[in-house]
């Protein structure tokens, strides 16, 4: 798939946060074959040895960094968040998080299309963790946003997809526009679901963070993605309300 103009192999992207500790998160980053891993920039400047020594081991694994706003409550804080996101790690790409509920971290739309708009036009390019509302969708689209990331579930509560039809009908909208399901992922099944609904892509955390095993968890997503995609390229069949014999049954069995 391409992201703004990047072409990437794999379609999973990983987060970096919630790891047991940062030798697991190396090994998961390699299980999983990602080329992609979101980092939070308050993390990473949270204090200047741990900062230092994390950003050492991501750019060690070689993979691309997208930065993300994590944490971040208004447009003014999510835009001040990037454009340091942008100076640390030299890149123009941001996961842009703008969160309007504590309790769910649904993101804020007023907040998001306002902070998308004002990136787009300092020339970031912006990934917008967003819900699978349509018009916000277009809103984000119109702010010059060229990928998207509509959310499985609630960050961190491993629902898996709590609004399929919604999905279903924002991926109808948008065949164009790359789609990421962002969030909520809690088993490599519901990244088949998403991948076979034909999102292009899954960006997940915690589900591979807090797995009793996290680098096994990572393989699996890695061959689950890949199984969703291929099986959605395979294109399923309908399914039928009524059975339908799957063998012959024309003419009847000769017994002696
Ligand atoms: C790391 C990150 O960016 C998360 O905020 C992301 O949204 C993934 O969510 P899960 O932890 O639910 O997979």
């Amino acid at each position: 798939m391409q992201l703004y103009g990047i072409e990437l192999t794999s379609r999973l992207l990983l987060g970096s946060a919630r790891y047991p500790s940062p030798a697991m998160l190396a090994d998961a980053v390699r299980a999983s074959g990602t080329e992609v891993v979101t980092v939070s920039l308050r993390r990473e400047s949270g204090g200047q040895r741990s900062g230092q020594g994390f950003w050492s081991l991501i750019r060690d694994l070689g993979v691309r960094v997208l930065p993300n706003t994590a944490g971040c409550h208004s447009a003014k804080e999510a835009v001040t968040t990037a454009r340091m996101a942008r100076d640390i790690f030299q890149t123009p790409w941001i996961k842009l998080e703008v969160i309007g509920d504590a309790d769910t971290l649904q993101p804020d739309a007023f907040g998001l299309v306002e902070a998308a708009a004002e990136l787009c036009a300092d020339g970031f390019q912006v990934f917008p963790y967003t819900t699978d509302d349509l018009v916000v969708a277009d809103r984000l689209l119109q702010a010059g946003c060229r990928v998207l990331m509509p959310w499985g579930a609630p960050i961190g509560s491993g629902r898996g997809l709590n609004n399929p039809f919604g999905l279903r009908t924002l991926r109808a909208h948008f065949p164009d526009v790359p789609l990421i399901i962002d969030a909520g992922i809690g088993r490599p099944s519901h990244a088949v679901e998403a991948m076979e609904l034909g999102f292009d892509g899954v960006l997940l955390n915690t589900a591979v963070a807090l797995a009793g095993d996290p680098v096994a968890m990572a393989a699996a997503f890695a061959r689950a993605v890949e199984a969703g995609r291929a099986g959605f390229e395979a294109q399923p069949m309908a399914p039928r309300d009524l059975a339908e014999p799957s063998t012959p049954v024309a003419g009847k069995a000769w017994l002696a």
